[in-house]
């Protein structure tokens, strides 16, 4: 866990939903990768699951560069959200590289159903009506959980096996870490400034993320093709 002498909203979050914070950053599928007992064809799933999430959340972070540009008024929100962005072009050209290497093929993937009520939720983000600070928090609470669960497979005592480990530096590296550490400064700087409708709103959709992201975890243990509720 870092140590950082900050008291803003996300932090305060991330303790009172700490259960749940856990869940979503120490679930069993990394805490599988971590110490190399991981099923393979679990990672597989996960892999063709998350490239078809990436490609939705690429719509989501457009969506929310808009939102930065009209409402902040703040050129450097927006630089950082570029950011992501950018990485996240890097990603999908990663994504294909790494399906072959595994021999999953993307374009046969279909999303489960965890997966389509994940995208379904950020499509529901995108609406005009959902306000900029309730977006970024989401943002900031969809990479999070990613940087705090693959940093975890490349801490010191981890045996994450060579094949995995530049999954993990994908999201665990420092830089995509700083990443994270400015997208929760923008978040928290609003926050700060939110009515109390706007916390309130913020704080559900910060909770709804961490349930999906579970829930995404969940599915990689799920056999590709069987029928799940
Ligand atoms: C389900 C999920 N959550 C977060 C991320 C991380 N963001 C972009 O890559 C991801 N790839 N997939």
């Amino acid at each position: 866990m870092e140590e950082e002498a900050e008291n803003g909203m996300i932090e305060t979050w991330v303790k009172k939903h700490r259960l749940i914070y856990i869940g979503a950053t120490r679930h069993p599928f990394i805490l599988s990768i971590r110490d190399g007992t991981v099923d393979l064809s679990h990672f597989k799933t996960w892999l063709g699951q998350d490239y078809l999430f990436v490609r939705a959340f690429v719509a989501f972070a457009a969506n929310v560069l808009i939102k930065a540009y009209k409402e902040s008024g703040n050129s450097s929100d927006m630089d950082v959200i570029l950011t992501g962005m950018a990485a996240l072009n890097d990603e999908i050209a990663w994504f294909k590289r790494e399906a072959i290497k595994w021999g999953v093929s993307l374009s046969d993937i279909h999303p489960q159903k965890a997966n389509l009520k994940y995208c379904r939720f950020l499509e529901s983000l995108m609406s005009p009506e959902v306000e900029h600070t309730v977006a970024i928090t989401a943002f900031c609470a969809i990479e999070a959980v990613y940087q705090e669960s693959f940093a975890h497979c490349l801490e010191e005592g981890s045996t994450t096996p060579p094949e995995l480990q530049e999954t993990c530096q994908r999201w665990g590296n420092e830089q995509f870490g700083q990443y994270c550490h400015s997208l929760r400064e923008i978040a928290n700087g609003r926050l700060k400034k939110a009515s109390d409708d706007i916390l309130k709103k913020s704080e559900v959709v910060f909770l709804e993320i961490l349930e999906h992201e579970v829930e995404f975890w969940n599915m990689s243990s799920r056999v590709a093709g069987a029928k799940d509720q």
